[in-house]
Order: C-alpha cells, then structure tokens, then sequence
C-alpha cells in the first residue's frame, strides 16, 4: 500500500456463531488495512458485522464465536496472541471506547478513584510515558472544572461528560488504535461532534489511528480519510471518503447515501432501505444484497462478486459496478 506499513492488518476474517451445522457468519471474508494515524469509519445497517468486526481485533468476543484468518497488529498476530500479551497491548497500544458510558463506569466510585486505578494499571503496564496526572487526562478531553470532577460520581456528571472521561481513560497512554463502537450514538447532536473532534485531536497530537463505528454518515464524512461499507457480514466498498461519498459504486452504498443532504453540519442517520437484511444462517449463494438491489442481474443472485477496484484504493464487490450501470 503506498502509506508503508499498515498499523492494522486484517486479512480473511471470518467470525461464526451458533451451530456448526447452521453458522450464523457475522463477518466474513474481511480483509481491510489501517495505516498509522489514519481515521476509518465503518458504516452499515444494523447486525451487519461491525462490532462483530472490532471485537475480532480487541479479542473480546464472546467464547461462543469461532474466529478464523490474521489480524495482525504493528507487526503482532493478535488472534494467536497468548492472553496476557493480548491484555498488556489492550489500553495501552490498543484501546476501545463504547457506546454507553453509564455502563463503563463504575457507579459506586468517584471520577478520580476510577481514574487513578486506570492509570495506576497503564504505569504498572509501561505505558508510552505521556501519562500525566488525572487532572491532565481530564482536561486534555476538555472537560470542565477537572478537579471537580474528580471528586465527582458517574451520575453527577452528564452523559458527553462521563463519555469525555471514558475517552479520556481509553487514550491516557497515547494508543497505537482506538475502536470507537457507537461512541455518540447515546449522546446528544450537539455533543457527538465535541466527542468525534477529540479524536481528531488524539490523531494530532499522538499519531493515534481511530476506527470509528457508527450510523452517523455526516460524521463519517468529516471525520474520517477512509470509509468501510459492510453489508450481511462482509465489507461490500471501502475507499477513501471523499471518493465514496462523491462517487459510491455499490447500490448498497449508493442507497445510504442518496438521502445525504449537501449541508455539510446536518446530521445524517442510515435511512431505511425498502427490504430486509438477509437471514445471516441462510444466506443466498450470490450477492447478499441482490434480493434489494435494484440493478441486479441474474449473475448477481448465482455468484458472489469478486473485488473489483474502481479508483486509487477503492474498491467494491459488485458485478455492475464495473459496467457503470451500479
Ligand atoms: N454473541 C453472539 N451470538 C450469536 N450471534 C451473534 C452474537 N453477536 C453478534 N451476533 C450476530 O452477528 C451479526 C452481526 O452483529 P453485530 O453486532 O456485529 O452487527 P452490527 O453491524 O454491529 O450491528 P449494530 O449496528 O446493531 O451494532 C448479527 O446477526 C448478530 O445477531
């Protein structure tokens, strides 16, 4: 890839639950590459694989799934990762930041204690030596009156506050890559963008990559250099965002975003696309999306498409998007 080395690497990921007579594939066949420093946001209706897909590379999936391919880490096969590496590379090199910020936090302790103890762990970890105090963690993520909060519960602070403190813990040691799942879909519009502007900052000031997951495609299209669109398990286009946001090659992309409006600040959520996303355990042998799409051809519903690239670094799995007519 023309970046170096990738910083992430994940090559024919396959994540399966349920019985193995009757997989359920939540990811398959993923391939993707993160460079260092870059911002990627992952889009897709619901139950199409994205946490499924971040949990792969944090290896914090249930014990039920049964994972298969590479996901290799600056230079690390972290599926084969003995556990105690695995956990010394998370929070420190790697770091994860949730949906719901009630429920990271622990109710029964203050702020500061919380803080400490993470801090305390990433020392004890060697972490990457900018640590600083919680007082600094707290006001590089802008929160006001830090000291304040310190001394504060979880319930005494606002849902984008106790959000700015989890991002604040998530990334005290200046991680390699932080997975954000969902990490402003609780909060309020005017609070999300605050949150997505300090990972912007995190990638400023300590070069850190951020994979972002969320239904909020105006966010994606400021926040992010690449964009991933998954559908029914697998990565249906990937490019850069400019590019797939101006020219979208797969229907499937091209529908979420035909109702993107032109005003850049508007908040823009997956609309309903007419039809169901297919049943995961009983998918058909062609296209996923074909029984929805409206420029499929007989070909779409036999053979699953092959990779096709359609600029620098773009790609789509799509038998039309070759011809123009997708
Ligand atoms: N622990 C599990 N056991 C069984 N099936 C699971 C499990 N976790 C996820 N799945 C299935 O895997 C598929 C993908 O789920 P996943 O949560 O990754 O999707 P998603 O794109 O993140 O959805 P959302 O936007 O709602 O978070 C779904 O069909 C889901 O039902």
């Amino acid at each position: 890839m023309p970046h170096g080395e990738p910083l992430l690497a994940i090559r024919g990921l396959n994540v399966e639950f349920g019985l193995p007579a009757r997989p359920v594939r939540a990811v398959a066949d993923a391939d993707l590459t993160l460079a260092p420093g870059e911002i990627l946001g992952i889009a897709g209706e619901s139950g199409s694989g994205k946490t499924t897909l971040c949990a792969a590379v944090m290896r914090t999936l249930p014990r039920t799934a049964r994972v298969s391919g590479r996901v290799e880490f600056a230079g690390k096969e972290l599926l084969s990762l003995p556990e105690r590496e695995m956990a010394r590379l998370r929070g420190r090199d790697l770091a994860m930041v949730l949906q719901n910020p009630m429920t990271s936090l622990d109710p029964l302790y203050t702020i500061g204690n919380q803080l400490e103890e993470v801090l305390r762990e990433r020392r004890r970890g060697g972490g990457a030596g900018r640590l600083g105090s919680a007082v600094e963690v707290l006001r590089r993520v802008h929160l006001t009156a830090p000291e304040l909060r310190l001394r504060q519960y979880p319930h005494q602070l606002s849902g984008g506050m106790r959000q700015r403190v989890l991002v604040g813990m998530a990334t005290a040691a200046a991680p390699r890559l932080l997975i954000a799942d969902e990490p402003t879909t609780a909060l309020d519009a005017s609070i999300q963008d605050e949150i997505l502007i300090l990972f912007r900052e995190l990638r400023e000031s300590a070069g850190t990559a951020v994979v972002i997951v969320t239904h909020d495609l105006s966010a994606i299209r400021r926040l992010s250099d690449r964009v991933v669109i998954m559908y029914a398990g697998r990565i249906v286009e990937e490019g850069p965002t400019v590019e797939v946001f101006r020219a979208p090659r797969h229907p499937y992309t091209q529908a979420l975003l035909a109702s993107l409006p032109r005003i850049e600040e508007e908040e823009v959520v997956l609309q309903p696309i007419p039809g169901q996303v297919p049943d995961l355990a009983r998918l058909p042998p062609g296209c996923a999306f074909a029984a929805r799409c409206p420029a499929a051809i007989p070909l779409c519903r036999e053979e699953r498409p092959r990779e096709r690239t359609v600029g620098e670094r773009h790609r789509v799995f799509c038998w039309r998007a070759g011809e123009g007519a997708a």
